[in-house]
């Protein structure tokens, strides 16, 4: 079972607590690393504690969320041995599992609808890595 992190900054951090009911009810763990009120934070500081777990063992993911996503994506992408995929819909999401092996998903909650944005973490933790050649290339990065 993997261990899963989460965190958002102010702008993410209604959809964090949206994924924490979901996750709730699929019965699935997790850890919130914060924030845990809507107080205006900056999101690298909440995008490092994520991929700081997650680097240390290939069995931890990381949900990360902010306004675009796109802070958390840069912030948790600097981090070696994580690779943070900016998701938008299932089929991005779903390839940065297969072929990428992703191991944080950023999502921009003002940019996606609740249902996508779920269905993303869904598919996010879901989907295997397809190995194989992807593997070649991951080695290179
Ligand atoms: O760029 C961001 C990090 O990817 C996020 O969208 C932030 O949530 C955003 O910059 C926060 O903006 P705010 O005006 O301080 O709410």
């Amino acid at each position: 079972m993997k261990k899963i992190f989460l965190s958002s900054d102010h702008a993410g951090y209604k959809l964090k607590e949206l994924i924490k009911l979901h996750l709730d009810k699929k019965k699935i763990n997790y850890t919130d690393l914060g924030p845990f009120n809507s107080e205006s934070v900056d999101y690298p500081d909440y995008a490092h504690k994520v991929a700081k777990k997650v680097k240390t063992n290939n069995n931890h993911a990381g949900i990360l969320v902010c306004g675009s996503g796109m802070g958390m994506n840069i912030a948790a992408n600097r981090h070696k041995n994580i690779r943070a995929a900016q998701c938008f819909n299932l089929k991005s999401t779903k390839l940065s599992r297969l072929h990428n092996n992703a191991n944080i998903i950023t999502l921009g909650s003002r940019l996606l609808t609740k249902k996508t944005a779920i269905n993303c973490v869904s598919v996010f933790l879901n989907t295997k890595f397809e190995g194989g050649r992807h593997a070649k290339r991951i080695k290179k990065i």
